[in-house]
């Protein structure tokens, strides 16, 4: 008889939630929650403010305390541990430093407290200037630093201390957009080099979509989808999922699948568009109140199209953005948005015929919201 050791049969977790349920009071903000995190993957919890990201970080952290749940680290059921005892390393959105103490003293002060030798703490200190590139630095106090210069060391902090986790809550809110693009790729960079696994709380989309290995997208303390970010963007599990990621935003259609020609096509007012090349396991019903989701970029403007399908549209207004060129298009009582290239440029009022790539688009139930 074959006896299979019970840990073989699992996947290596580094974090894992159980069933969490956290209140506050009669505020229900994580309900029964289960999140498996792999060995050195970047996760984000993307959702808007109020979705409840923020407080599971800080269950998995330890700064609060599940009301119902467990929580593993590293195969450890660290649910009643404390912060320091749980092999993380946490960075905030507020720098929290020491102001009184020099780069080196704020990165020091845990590892002293905590009795290392001072070799130790030498080196470590020695290692995280190197990687986040702040050995100039480390005499001065955090007032003489940038907001971006400050964040590395507060990256730094959570590096000497040599955790398995890290957790980052909005890193990268307070700093201006320049710097939070420079600072968003120093952190993949990060990850790159050492393989910790990271948890990444956002409210931003963008640094969701290039960072993560995987997003968990929330909506009232709810997982609404876990999936890499290819995933997540061409196939939204939900109507709020597909609106949540993209900006602008997939252009929705409210109709209806109908029975035409032996064939199931979705209509919107009274025009119709076939659903060819659309993929799904569900046969498809007329009948169905359906939402179609299309993205700008998945929409084909006069010479793109290749003999498909086309529908007349009316341009609204065209928004140049360098690159790209967005024009707002009128089409069968709905106002959607194309991407095209920056060079083409369209006249106001002018009638242009447009083809939605069916292999890109969403489909989902008007009801129930779920995709199709
Ligand atoms: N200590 C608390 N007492 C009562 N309610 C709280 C407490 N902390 C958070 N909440 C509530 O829990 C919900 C989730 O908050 P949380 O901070 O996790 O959201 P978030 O998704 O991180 O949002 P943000 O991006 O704004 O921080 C919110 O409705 C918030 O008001």
């Amino acid at each position: 008889m074959n006896v299979v050791p019970i840990n073989t049969t699992r996947a290596s977790h580094s974090v894992s939630v159980r069933d969490l349920t956290l209140s506050f009071g009669s505020l229900t903000v994580l309900g029964n929650l289960n999140l498996d995190i792999h060995d050195g993957e970047f996760l984000v919890l993307l959702g808007s403010s109020g979705c409840g990201k923020s407080t599971l970080l800080n269950c998995i952290a330890g700064l609060l305390e599940p009301t119902e749940g467990q929580i593993f680290i590293k195969d450890k059921n660290v649910t009643w541990e404390e912060p320091k005892d749980r092999g993380i390393g946490m960075v905030f959105q507020s720098y929290a430093l020491y102001p009184q103490m020099t780069v080196e003293g704020n990165l020091s002060f845990g590892l002293k407290v905590a009795g290392m030798a001072k070799e130790e703490i030498a080196k470590r200190i020695a290692r995280a200037a190197e990687i986040l590139q702040i050995e100039p630095l480390l005499q001065r106090k955090p007032a003489a630093l940038s907001g971006g210069q400050r964040q590395r060391v507060a990256i730094g902090r959570a590096l000497v201390r040599d955790v398995d986790v890290f957790l980052f809550d909005e890193p990268l809110s307070n700093l201006d957009a320049k710097l939070r693009s420079e600072l968003r790729v120093e952190i993949k960079r990060l990850h790159q080099q050492l393989k910790n696994t990271m948890i990444y709380v956002t409210h931003d989309q963008i640094e969701a979509l290039t960072l993560a290995d995987r997003i968990a997208i929330m909506k009232s303390g709810v997982i609404q989808q876990l999936a890499d970010p290819i995933t997540i963007y061409n196939r939204p599990n939900n109507l709020f999922v597909a609106g949540f990621i993209g900006s602008p935003s997939m252009n929705f259609l409210r109709g209806e699948l109908v029975e035409e020609g032996g064939r199931t096509v979705f209509r919107t007012n009274n025009v119709s568009f076939s659903l060819e090349g659309y993929e799904t396991s569900e046969p498809l019903i007329a009948g169905r109140k359906v939402v179609l989701g299309v993205r700008p970029e998945h929409i084909k403007v006069d010479g793109d199209l290749a003999g498909e399908e086309a529908h007349e549209a009316v341009v609204d207004i065209e928004e140049p953005m360098g690159a790209d060129n967005l024009i707002w298009l009128k089409l069968a009582g709905h106002t959607i948005s194309v991407r095209v290239g920056g060079a083409r440029r369209y006249a106001i009022g002018a009638q242009v015929r447009l083809g939605f790539d069916m292999t890109m688009a969403s489909l989902f139930d008007a009801g129930t919201e779920e995709r199709i």
